[in-house]
């Protein structure tokens, strides 16, 4: 069976640029009996060749993966997990473009409680570059002299950022200066040691996930919406230790469901989890997922707690004919197929992870 993915933009009428409301919900299905989801289509990929057939589209700004009809029917009862969850009907991904300011993230939090019949979990990305920027500065935190390390160019402008970002929104700076100070002591060790291994990085770019997490819930916490952060290394998300490139273990779904259910129980609050991070099972250590592993930190809390939806919120309107920061005329594309997607994301159009796409072409070459 020839598997394909259609990607249909709707523009939806909004005052600002940004992440905007949506008339209604979109949908990255979750198909709770796939046993280990490599990554973020890879469920929607399955039921494809099921014969269930697969549309995978953003309506408004997300992504969506839609099941059959069938399939959805055996959703609709719940995740093979006795642990599922009564209280959350959906993950919401955001990944670092919807991130990227104050402005934005005041739309994000705003899209999060527009759904009165939702009650969602949220993951999110890294604000912005962060992620690229914490990279960096490690590199040249290996060959700048310990002296020279708190003055590093990246450090400064993740500082600016989040600081800035804090301060527009109304949080306490508190949330984050703990994580600001240690983020430069490391960047010092790193100089002193002269070396960058790969544990150390995951170390490193955990920073962005955990400061994002703790401004957005602090700004939902503040606008009167309760909200939880999580870092996913300390709520089960166990992993392999292959830093930079981690695999979830099997035993993360019951301890994260049961976190999650036991949390919720004793006190509400919509959690606000880092994506991309896991705990390594030997190390203990802060592990990534890869680049692009938010998306499959929401899937893998889609089957944990056995939920019919996953959400992959964009900045834009689906995949268009080029990126809207070069060509501002660029056009949403109707219909892509596989291949073509992954060669999009090959060519390096951002709106994509290459990753994702594999297992989608792999799951089809063998129907
Ligand atoms: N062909 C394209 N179609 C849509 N967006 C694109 C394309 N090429 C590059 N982009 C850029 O990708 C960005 C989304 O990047 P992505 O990494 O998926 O977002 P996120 O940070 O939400 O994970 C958009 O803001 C857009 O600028
Ligand atoms: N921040 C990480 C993880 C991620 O998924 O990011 P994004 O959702 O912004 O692509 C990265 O840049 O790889």
């Amino acid at each position: 069976m020839e598997a394909s993915l259609h990607f249909r933009g709707v523009r939806i009428p909004s005052d600002h640029s940004g992440t905007s409301r949506v008339a209604h919900s979109p949908r990255m299905r979750w198909l709770s009996s796939v046993a280990s989801p490599s990554r973020s289509f890879h469920a929607a990929v399955e039921n494809a060749c099921k014969g269930g057939g697969l549309r995978a589209k953003s309506d408004g700004k997300r992504i969506e993966a839609v099941l059959g009809e069938e399939e959805e029917e055996k959703q609709s009862h719940g995740g093979d997990d006795e642990t599922a969850a009564a209280a959350f009907t959906c993950v919401m991904k955001f990944g670092g473009s919807s991130l990227a300011s104050a402005e934005r993230i005041r739309e994000i939090a705003e899209l999060i409680v527009s759904f009165p019949e939702e009650t969602p979990l949220v993951v999110l990305s890294a604000m912005g570059k962060t992620t690229n920027n914490l990279l960096l500065a490690g590199e040249k935190a290996v060959s700048c002299g310990v002296s020279n390390a708190s003055e590093i160019e990246e450090l400064t402008f993740i500082k600016q950022l989040h600081l800035k970002t804090a301060y527009e929104l109304g949080v306490d700076p508190s949330v984050i200066s703990g994580h600001l100070e240690e983020l430069e002591q490391l960047l010092k060790g790193i100089a002193m040691m002269k070396e960058l291994t790969l544990r150390t990085r995951d170390y490193l770019v955990s920073f962005g996930e955990c400061m994002s997490t703790r401004i957005v819930a602090a700004y939902l916490n503040k606008t009167g919406v309760k909200a939880r952060q999580y870092d996913a290394f300390d709520m089960g998300f166990i992993t392999t230790d292959d830093f930079t490139n981690a695999e979830i273990l099997e035993g993360t779904y019951p301890s994260v469901a049961k976190r999650l259910n036991d949390d919720w129980i004793s006190d509400p609050a919509i959690p606000i989890v880092t994506g991309f991070l896991g705990k390594g099972s030997k190390s203990c250590a802060v592990t990534t997922l890869g680049r692009g592993g938010s998306d499959l930190t929401a899937t893998a809390i889609g089957k944990a707690l056995g939920l019919r939806e996953v959400q992959v919120w964009k900045d834009v309107d689906g995949v268009l004919t080029c990126d809207p920061s070069i060509c501002p005329n660029a056009e949403p594309v109707p219909y892509l197929t596989f291949d073509e997607a992954a060669e999009l994301a090959y060519f390096g159009a951002q709106v994509l992870h290459p990753q994702s796409m594999r297992p989608a072409r792999d799951r089809r070459n063998s129907c």
